[in-house]
């Protein structure tokens, strides 16, 4: 597979709301111009999903950018939203596999983007594809799994498939909503690893909400605090203070 080249990422002042007058981002500014992991922390309902939501365009935002090299996705629709689309590699809490398929068919899922819907439809995947595939399923350390259905996997294995598979997108950025929060303390340490070896590999960000501070900032380049809707910290890992994280979390005497 090609190497992905650096594509330049940029929100501007974004803005959302579900519900008119109840806003839930305000006025997001930021930059993502470097690889590796981006971890966004914040409380519950914050807005780190939205955020990643309005990203991908699962959600339309209420205003503000999303640049990709200078092409704003939130005024693309149709064809050139899927075009773009396509680079935006999505990781999810509750991996989203298509359980009664194979691992390797789970991965090849990735390249449904890229195909006619004639081929989709027939799953023709081209031969580039499939060895693409079997060398990146090695790579996640699950070579000898490819031909087991996604049912029969661990919930580590399911996430590494998960990350397969949106690799297999070829991205240009990769969102993670919580990937760790339905494992056990050591997977979730292999499963940042893992993210943090294959976003420096392909050489793109990977924005991971993550509730898990410590966690974050053992393999995170740069963290992104939110609180009620707002970036209140965005720097290296170790920057982050106990007043950062009473500004975000609120009180302190979770802290002790
Ligand atoms: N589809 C929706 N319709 C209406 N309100 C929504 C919708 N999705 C989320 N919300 C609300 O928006 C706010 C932000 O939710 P969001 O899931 O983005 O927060 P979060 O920071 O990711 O929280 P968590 O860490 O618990 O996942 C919450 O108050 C939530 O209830």
């Amino acid at each position: 597979m090609a190497e992905s080249q650096q594509n330049y990422l940029q929100i501007r002042n974004l803005n959302h709301e579900y519900e008119a007058g109840k806003p839930i981002l305000r006025g997001i500014d930021l930059n993502f111009d470097q690889p590796g992991i981006i971890a966004i922390i914040g409380p519950s309902g914050t807005g780190k999903s939205t955020l990643l939501r309005c990203i991908n365009r699962l959600i339309n935002p209420t205003s503000g950018e999303v640049l990709f090299d200078n092409v704003d996705l939130t005024s693309v629709e149709g064809k050139e939203l899927r075009r773009h689309r396509r680079h935006i590699g999505m990781v999810f809490q509750e991996y989203n596999l298509v359980e009664r398929l194979t691992v390797i068919e789970n991965l090849l899922t990735g390249r449904l983007g890229y195909m006619s819907a004639w081929n989709a439809w027939r799953r023709n995947y081209t031969q580039d594809d499939i060895n693409n595939a079997f060398e990146l399923l090695e790579m996640v350390g699950l070579k000898d799994f490819a031909k087991q259905r996604a049912d029969s996997l661990s919930g580590g294995q399911r996430q590494r498939v998960g990350i397969a598979r949106a690799v297999m997108q070829d991205p240009y950025v990769l969102l993670a909503d919580e990937p760790t929060s339905s494992l056990d303390p050591k997977t979730a340490v292999e499963i940042m690893e893992l993210m943090d070896t294959l976003a420096r590999r392909k050489n793109i960000p990977a924005l991971v909400n993550i509730h898990d501070v410590s966690l974050a900032q053992r393999f995170a380049v740069r963290m992104v605090g939110m609180s009620g809707g707002h970036v209140v910290y965005d720097g290296p890992p170790e920057g982050i203070t106990e007043d950062h994280l009473k500004q975000i979390y609120g009180g302190e005497s979770w802290l002790s």
